[in-house]
């Protein structure tokens, strides 16, 4: 199985790629639009801000080649974010795959501390990546930004409020957590996602 996991300035693709490493998988990190076509998996990982990811993707057509995949795709954290339709992050327009905005945390109280960075747990998870979860394990997040609940939520968790800890439609799954930085769990979520 050719694993692909798309290179561009995120932050976080050594770190995908050592826990597919963990799990007995070689990818190839490339921007190169064939080798991610011909892949059976894609990767889309990122730590950054919206606005400036947005205006490199679009300025290397990453953009078109992303929503063009027809093979399963994991967006994930500013992956996910970068695969709704707009975000509050550097009022940027997306790649428009989730039609859901994201907008940034709001503080209600002196501990709502933002970045929310920490070990949450999940609810209503309805998606093939999920399989084999259950409801008091946790997953690691760090982000300043979220998506609020919607169509293609596919799980919750509850931080200031209740938001979209993952999105699913079509070939494309997303997760706001980090599953590459959530152990064990975030292995087997990885390992749902290479099984679908
Ligand atoms: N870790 C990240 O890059 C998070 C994505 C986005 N910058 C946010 O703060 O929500």
């Amino acid at each position: 199985m050719k694993i692909a996991v798309i290179k561009y300035n995120a932050g976080n693709i050594y770190s995908v790629d050592y826990a597919l490493k963990r799990l007995g998988v070689e990818a190839v990190i490339t921007a190169d639009k064939d080798v991610l076509r011909a892949a059976d998996k894609v990767i889309f990982p990122g730590v950054g801000e919206a606005e400036t990811t947005m205006k490199f993707l679009r300025a290397n057509g990453m953009d078109t080649l992303i929503k063009e995949l027809r093979q399963p795709l994991l967006g994930i954290c500013l992956g996910m974010q970068l695969m709704c339709r707009h975000s509050e992050e550097g009022d940027a327009d997306c790649l428009g795959i989730f039609d859901t905005e994201v907008k940034r945390f709001v503080s209600q109280k002196h501990e709502d501390k933002v970045p929310h960075m920490g070990w949450n747990t999940l609810t209503e998870t309805n998606s093939a990546l999920f399989k084999g979860f259950t409801k008091d394990e946790f997953v690691y997040f760090v982000h300043s930004f979220y998506v609020p609940v919607n169509e293609c939520t596919a799980a919750v968790t509850d931080y200031i409020h209740p938001f979209s800890a993952a999105l699913h439609k079509d070939n494309y799954y997303a997760t706001q957590f980090h599953p590459e930085k959530s152990g064990s769990v975030g292995e087997r979520i990885l390992r749902n996602f290479l099984e679908l």
